[in-house]
């Protein structure tokens, strides 16, 4: 029997089809689904070219409990604990891949089978060589009888927040139902009409970013637009200088001068209740910050807006740029329309962790992102994964405003939304921009030294040791750790090409906060808010010791 696809079934397909190239699809999605969506199961059953029989036990259940919106997260009814769903399975005694692992409860331990699964299957495949890109296989960065630097497992699609937080290692958080559900129709319609150009404002429609690759132009293939407070508005306890600000919000993509708009109405709406909730969970992670993470008030001062319209529309892997953001930023990314699958992968390490250790375990996270959810990317997110959303393949759902948010709707608003299915997905990511990364400007404080220029004469980008390159170079002995600790190292670099038909120049210098005065060191930190020294300021200052 056909069950429902959530996405994680796609997956399991996949996984199953590239490692049966021969095997029919429809074949293996009989086998996927008499093994009740197990995979490891339906590989062993094709494996033994066993034949399929239909068991009485039902499929997994995902049971969702109470729908949490913002509101509910900074103010939890009694009694009510976070973690938002609670995977719940039927009869089997079979967990699925996702709910087998971690503390989600009422899972039934599984059973151990000493037959190779698939898992066992692809950690003992045979290495390809240094340039092979197939999924689902084992990698080496080296030669092909050095010890392969990673394994790549299957991708795991990852449906509700529990899962999402327990699988990147509390990295990211996933809300559901974020704003009051007439201000996301509201948002969402005001900006689809943006996007095309029929915005309030009489501004032009959002545009693709163009880029070059070495010599080749390339460009995004979705549209995009940023957006950020009115300089003059901008409070004077942030610590930024209008000018400044207003420098970097016009160059906010690979160097290009693309120009920003002020928030509308709505999004200034969503920003502030944004805000109030990244602060919330900021201040719920007090040991976990990282020392060269931005300690005062995280206010979204900016927002790169997304438009994907239709299935094929995409963005591939990348990790945001840091160049005002500082290292490791939190952005928190909210979705309205089409639900779109938004894919993390790790970076991947250059070289194991440590001579003789095993190689490290590398996989794919798929968050399917539905109409109203919030994703907040915290500190080291952009330091250890890379971000995608994929060109959808197959059919896509058609997205309509549901019933509930109508009857907020001004009239004008219903009439624009109702009976209609749109293709569009839209995307807010909220930034806060670094008063500390900020370019110099005449206002700067003394001492400040603003973004580095290189020999091009063009800003530099901030770029993180994500593969941990530098440092094994540095420090062989410790290789791809970086990746695993704070010690993560950062780098200006030239930017110059992607603006400039790929010809840049060979800068690079190591972020160094103390001499360039960001951070504890920033002279304009008492106009900052959060600038009493404390304990985190007195580890840097252990740590920047050698710097
Ligand atoms: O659309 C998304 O969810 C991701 C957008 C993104 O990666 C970006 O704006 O940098
Ligand atoms: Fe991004």
């Amino acid at each position: 029997m056909a069950e429902p696809d959530d996405g994680s079934t796609t997956a399991a397909l996949d996984t199953l089809a590239a490692l049966f190239p021969e095997r029919d699809r429809t074949d293996l999605a009989s086998y996927l689904s008499s093994s009740r969506g197990n995979l490891d199961r339906a590989f062993r059953a094709i494996e033994a070219r066993q034949s399929i029989v239909h068991g009485s036990n039902g499929p997994a259940k995902r049971k969702r409990t109470t729908a949490r919106g913002l509101d509910a997260w900074l103010r939890p009814a009694a009694g009510e604990r976070d973690g938002g769903e609670m995977l719940v399975l039927s009869d089997s005694d079979d967990g699925d891949d996702d709910a087998r692992e971690g503390d989600h409860a009422r899972v039934k331990p599984r059973r151990k089978e000493p037959t190779k699964s698939a898992f066992d299957v692809l950690r003992s495949a045979p290495v390809p060589s240094a340039s092979s890109t197939t999924p689902s296989s084992t990698t080496s960065t080296a030669t092909s009888s050095a010890p392969p630097a990673y394994i790549s497992l299957p991708p795991l699609v990852l449906p509700t927040p529990a899962l999402v937080a327990h699988h990147t290692n509390g990295l990211v958080t996933l809300v559901e139902d974020a704003l009051p559900p007439e201000l996301a129709a509201r948002l969402f319609a005001r900006a689809v009409g943006d996007s095309r150009g029929e915005g309030l404002g009489g501004e032009g429609p959002w545009t693709k970013n163009k880029w070059f690759l070495v010599d080749r132009e390339v460009e995004s293939p979705h549209t995009s637009c940023f957006f950020r407070e009115v300089p003059e508005k901008l409070a004077a306890s942030s610590g930024y200088d209008p000018a400044a600000f207003d420098e970097s919000a016009q160059y906010w993509y690979n160097g290009a001068h693309r120009g920003a708009r002020a928030f509308t109405p709505e999004m200034d709406e969503a920003r502030q209740l944004v805000g109030e909730f990244v602060r919330v969970l900021l201040d719920g992670r007090q040991g976990r910050r990282h020392e060269l993470e931005w300690d005062g008030e995280w206010r979204p001062n900016v927002a790169v807006a997304n438009c994907y319209r239709g299935a094929k529309e995409s963005v591939g892997f990348h990790s945001d740029v840091l160049q005002y953001l500082g290292p490791y930023p939190t952005i928190a990314s909210l979705t309205l329309g089409v639900t779109r699958t938004f894919r993390l992968r790790p970076f991947l390490p250059s070289s194991p962790s440590s001579p003789g250790a095993p190689p490290r375990e590398v996989r794919t996270l798929d968050i399917p992102l539905r109409h109203n959810s919030l994703l907040v990317m915290h500190a080291g997110c952009q330091e250890r994964f890379k971000h995608a959303v994929p060109p959808v393949r197959g059919g896509m759902d058609l997205f309509r405003v549901p019933r509930a948010a109508m009857a907020g709707l001004s009239e004008k608003d219903r009439r624009e939304v109702e009976g209609k299915g749109f293709r569009e997905r839209i995307n807010l990511t909220f930034r806060h921009y670094r008063p500390d990364y900020a370019p110099l400007s005449s206002a700067s404080p003394p001492g400040y030294t603003g973004t580095p220029k290189c020999a091009c004469g063009v800003p530099c980008t901030l770029r993180p040791d994500g593969r941990g390159r530098a440092r094994a170079a540095r420090q062989p002995q410790q290789a791809a750790a970086a990746a695993d600790d704070d010690d993560m190292m950062f780098f200006w670099v030239c930017n110059a090409g992607a603006q400039n038909e790929g010809r840049g120049c060979k800068f690079w210098r190591e972020l160094d906060v103390r001499r360039e005065a960001r951070g504890r060191w920033f002279p304009g930190r008492g106009a900052a808010a959060g600038s009493e020294p404390g304990e985190q300021e007195r580890k840097e200052d252990g740590n920047m010791a050698s710097s």
